[in-house]
């Protein structure tokens, strides 16, 4: 490629788009200034993940044009709407007055979220709702015959919201600021009208070619005879002047929240410092804090804002189904292989961890079934459009709200549905509840998939893939099958099933209370005629320790069974403690079984929701603070800003807990109220605690 031609400077991994030719074509919709005609020389996208070294692809190239003009400002009187379609009256609007406006070239301020609100009629991604189609669509646009071509190839036929909402001041040279929510299109948004502009500029140069020297940026010629440096960072292509960017005339800072946060700031002031202060900057997020405006002013000039998803709606996208699944730190690789397989139903899932060391321990662990998972970090969390992810699952709580938009973001992109779960501890209630706030969404509290409901899905998703083998194949297989079905009968289908579903091997026991490995639930019923007053954990207990000392002393989680005409409890047991049990004569009007499903149990059974009140009296202890009057520990006083951890992974602030009482070595929460006791500074202790044991880590 020559070192005149025109191509432009996209840098960054995500929503990386292809570069169409930059034929031309008339310019019909759109009306421009015909005094200062763009001379476009090239955009320049930054991106999170370019931010952070982590280049997939770049594609240099430079103008050796002239600078690019900025148009004046226009005042649009349209109907921005969160989550709505811009009306087409409003789309006139833009155009009518942008037309006008430039006509007469006045210079006003626009604000968006002065905007008036517009109902929703139809979905937010019914770009036609209740418009001509044609006046919508994005072959009308005069954009360039090969854009709208491969633009038609995927599909994309009709803009969406945020493309219309922009489109109008990004071909103005408006710099603006755009939030609309994950998977709306906000790619497009910027670069259809900058490719627009640039094959304009294309047109003119093509026209008046004169000129093939220049002192642009750089070449992809230059580049290219150093492949190695087009993997390296791109401050460094800038400090050894293999990149320059004077000439660079767009400005995109996709993720701009993120990329203008701490950490990534400074390496974007850099490559700012480099840019032309003459450009049009654009700065897109779904997630838009108040800070990221204020600070974007320093690097904006009379930035236009376009927000469609507004303070007060939920910021998740549409068609994200959201749930909230109890676990703990031990639990939980068994249930996220259950739930990708509940949930995913053959489909792909993304498993968000904290940690790198996380994400290679989850994918360890999800090796016997059939999956199609990425396991990654928060790297993954933004900007990446993999095409049909049904299932999120946030292994660990996100850091922020917004990581959660982004990361859940993943699925239901482009109108389509998906479903989200967000695996949390019992002491992250209260964060789960601040997401909900902090996002204006609403999670469907429910437990871990049953073994029945996974073993229901494992085989419904084999016998979908049976489905698709071609008959062809099937023939070749047909005297095989007839021997065996003589042989085994259903047995012999069943036992195709159970191999393709990745149960060779009968599931692993695990309990059905807290689904760890190694443990099984019993059930224990007692016949009325028997019963010796009210049912409960102790009557558990007392009749264990009357048939089977060791399972009294080994006993987990025990449950009262909820409909009062039963007398009995459910309880977990170590594997092999239950099956000793399970051999021990009983007395009479006792029988005791092994559960595959749990009845309904009393209200203190596995919690499905339990805001701000935490259970009391059972097993395990949920959190722990330490209360003045820890019995046997006198020595301990209060921590009321003291983090507190839990043997099995539990992290909780102690300004959010309310109380300690120590009974037995049982450690039980209440919800005191008032936590005004909880002042004193006196002491800094860090405990760790399980049921049988507590130390005391003194820092
Ligand atoms: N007008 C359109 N019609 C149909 N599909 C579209 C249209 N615009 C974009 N898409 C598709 O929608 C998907 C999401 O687009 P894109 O990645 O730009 O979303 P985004 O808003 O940048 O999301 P995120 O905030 O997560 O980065 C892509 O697969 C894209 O091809």
């Amino acid at each position: 490629m020559a070192a005149t031609t025109t191509t432009i400077a996209t840098i960054g991994v995500s929503s990386l788009y292809r570069t169409p030719s930059l034929a031309v074509s008339a310019r019909r919709v759109f009306p421009r200034r015909s005094d200062k005609p763009h001379s476009c020389s090239g955009l320049l996208k930054v991106s999170a993940a370019a931010a952070s070294k982590r280049f997939g692809s770049l594609c240099l190239g430079a103008d050796r044009r002239g600078s690019r003009s900025r148009c004046p400002t226009f005042v649009p009187s349209a109907v921005v709407s969160p989550n709505s379609v811009l009306s087409e009256e409003a789309f006139q609007g833009f155009r009518d007055l942008s037309k006008s406006s430039l006509e007469e070239g006045e210079e006003e301020g626009y604000d968006a979220d002065a905007y008036e609100s517009e109902e929703e009629e139809e979905g937010p991604f019914s770009a036609t709702a209740g418009h001509d189609e044609n006046e919508l669509a994005i072959a009308s646009l005069d954009l360039p015959q090969q854009l709208v071509s491969s633009l038609e190839k995927r599909g994309i036929t009709h803009l969406f919201p945020i493309q219309r909402a922009v489109l109008l001041p990004v071909l103005e040279g408006r710099d603006l600021i755009a939030r609309a929510k994950t998977g709306t299109g906000k790619t497009l948004a910027f670069g259809i009208p900058i490719i627009k502009r640039l094959s304009k500029a294309d047109e003119g140069r093509k026209t008046s070619r004169t000129s093939s020297s220049g002192s642009g940026p750089c070449t992809y010629q230059e580049l290219a005879k150093s492949r190695r440096k087009l993997m390296s960072r791109i401050i460094d292509l800038i400090n050894d002047n293999s990149l320059r960017l004077a000439e660079v005339e767009y400005l995109v800072l996709d993720e701009a929240d993120r990329m203008l946060a701490v950490g990534f700031e400074e390496d974007v002031e850099l490559i700012l410092e480099k840019l032309p202060s003459k450009r049009q900057s654009m700065l897109f997020s779904a997630t838009m804090p108040g800070w990221v405006k204020k600070l974007a002013r320093r690097y904006l000039n009379d930035p236009l804002t376009v927000d469609l998803v507004g303070d007060q709606d939920e910021k998740l996208a549409e068609g994200i189904k959201l749930y909230a699944i109890p676990t703990t730190s031990t639990s939980k690789r068994t249930i996220l292989s259950d739930l990708i397989t509940v949930y995913a139903k053959g489909g792909k899932t993304i498993v968000f961890t904290q940690t790198k060391r996380d994400a290679d321990e989850v994918s360890m662990a999800l090796t016997n079934r059939k999956f199609t998972v990425l396991v990654a970090t928060d790297v993954a969390a933004r900007g990446l459009d993999i095409p049909n992810v049904d299932l999120i699952i946030h292994y660990e709580l996100p850091n922020d709200p917004e990581t959660f938009v982004h990361r859940s973001g993943r699925t239901g992109r482009a109108g389509k549905e998906g479903t989200a779960i967000l695996m949390f501890t019992t002491s992250q209630r209260r964060t789960v509840k601040s997401l909900e706030r902090d996002v204006g969404c609403r999670f469907e509290f429910t437990s871990p998939p049953q073994m029945q409901e996974v073993l229901e899905s494992s085989a419904e998703q084999v016998v979908a893939t049976l489905m698709g083998v071609q008959s062809e194949s099937i023939q070749y297989f047909l005297p095989a099958a007839q021997r065996l079905t003589d042989e085994l009968g259903t047995q012999a289908l069943a036992a195709a099933l159970a191999h393709l579903s990745g149960f060779s091997q009968p599931p692993s026991s695990h309990s059905l209370i807290s689904h760890e490995q190694g443990w099984v639930t019993l059930q224990l019923t007692r016949e009325s005629g028997y019963s010796r007053g009210f049912f409960s954990a102790r009557s558990v207990t007392g009749f264990l320790s009357d048939v089977f000392p060791a399972a009294a002393d080994e006993v987990g989680k025990i449950y009262i069974i909820a409909d009062e005409r039963v007398q009995g409890a459910v309880f977990d047991l170590p594997e092999e403690i239950a099956k000793e049990l399970l051999n021990k004569p009983l007395p009479p009007g006792n029988s005791i079984s092994k559960i595959t499903k749990l009845p309904t149990l009393q209200d203190d059974g596995p919690t499905v929701d339990n805001y701000g009140g935490f259970q009391t009296g059972t097993g395990v202890p949920e959190v722990v603070v330490l209360g003045n009057e820890v019995r046997g520990f006198p020595e301990i006083g209060v921590a009321g800003t003291l983090t507190v951890m839990m043997a099995f992974g539990v992290v909780a602030e102690a300004s959010e807990v309310h109380a300690l009482i120590v009974v037995d070595l049982v450690i039980v929460l209440q919800n005191v109220q008032t936590n005004s006791h909880f002042d004193g500074n006196s002491c800094s202790n860090l405990w760790t605690c399980s049921s049988s044991r507590c130390d005391i880590m003194t820092n």
